[in-house]
């Protein structure tokens, strides 16, 4: 294992980040932190890169202590924003960074792997959003790092440069990389992780492959004109939510097929009956949901 949270906490005043949360990364593998803003995944990742403390709990970094400067070099870091001084070039930056670490990649490496050499010469203030992105990669794998941190690597990215970042993620994952990505992005969980913890009010609510998650949020989403209102719905059993929009009553159920046979014996005049699967991002939501609402009534 190359790190870990054990029960970890963390408080900002009132605000309870993290309630007792447990991860582990390991060699070669992608674990995806997925959970809406606010969920905890930047603090989280905080904690194991050393840039914050416990309230509570235990952090393991490489065998050690996350805020021991020798053990952080042993972990490559891409943050949300990174600060980087606006008149170095590209190239400059990464030479730099990569004189930090003991064995870094080659230059042009690094430069390739980060899709930068064409642009390697300009000054980092005369880049686009989206190329600063890319530096701020370059700077975090230059180190060859057994260890990478990636916190909402692809905002602001299009379409290409992520299919890219995406293909240099798995090669670093497929050399033995262990890499954490947080991300807002179901699709990006599909595509990259091996394992995908999914992280709400501070809990981790699930943690399994991208298949385990969505099979767990399995389900239907059921749409129909009814003169039932929709909190009455709502209450029926294997029933996960029920809406009023225009176009009728929208229900989420992982077992259709019973709601249905309540709902056409509790209304006759049900009409314009719509069935489908749930999208991945509505599955997403709607186990989030479901979850956070029974950790509340446990709590
Ligand atoms: N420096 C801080 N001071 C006060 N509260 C904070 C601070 N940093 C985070 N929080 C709060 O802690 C909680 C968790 O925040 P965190 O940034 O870890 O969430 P996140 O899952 O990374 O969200 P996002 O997807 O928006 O980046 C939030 O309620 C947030 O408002």
């Amino acid at each position: 294992m190359l790190a870990c949270l054990r029960g970890a906490q963390k408080r900002y005043g009132a605000v309870q980040a993290l309630a007792g949360v447990d991860l582990d990364v390991r060699a070669g593998e992608v674990l995806a932190v997925l959970g809406a803003n606010g969920a905890g995944k930047t603090t989280a990742l905080g904690l194991l890169t050393g840039r914050l403390t416990a309230d509570g709990g235990e952090v393991e970094l490489l065998g050690g202590d996350p805020t021991d400067p020798a053990i952080r070099r042993g972990i490559g870091v891409m943050l949300q924003e990174g600060n980087l001084p606006d008149t170095l070039r590209v190239a400059e930056h990464v030479r730099l960074y990569s004189s930090y670490y003991p064995d870094p990649r080659p230059l042009a490496e690094s430069l390739a792997l980060a899709g930068l050499t064409e642009i390697a010469q300009r000054p980092y203030s005369a880049l686009s959003g989206g190329q600063q992105r890319r530096v701020q990669f370059a700077l975090a794998i230059c180190g060859r790092a057994p260890l990478l941190f990636v916190d909402e690597p692809t905002v602001g990215l299009d379409v290409e440069s992520r299919r890219n970042f995406w293909a240099v993620l798995r090669q670093l994952r497929d050399e033995g990389t262990g890499i954490v990505l947080t991300t807002h992005y179901l699709e990006e969980a599909d595509a990259l992780a091996d394992r995908v913890a999914l992280m709400a009010a501070g809990q981790v609510l699930a943690e399994d492959t991208p298949t385990g998650i969505k099979s767990r949020a399995a389900g239907k989403r059921l749409r129909a004109r009814t003169h039932l209102a929709s909190e009455l719905i709502a209450s029926w059993p294997d029933v996960r939510s029920a809406v009023a929009t225009d176009s009728g009553v929208e229900v989420v159920s992982n077992h259709a097929e019973s709601v249905l046979r309540r709902w056409f014996a509790a209304d006759e005049t049900l009409a314009d009956l719509e069935v489908r699967p749930l999208s991945l991002e509505e599955a997403f939501l709607s186990l989030t949901a479901a979850q956070a609402s029974s950790v509340e009534e446990t709590a």
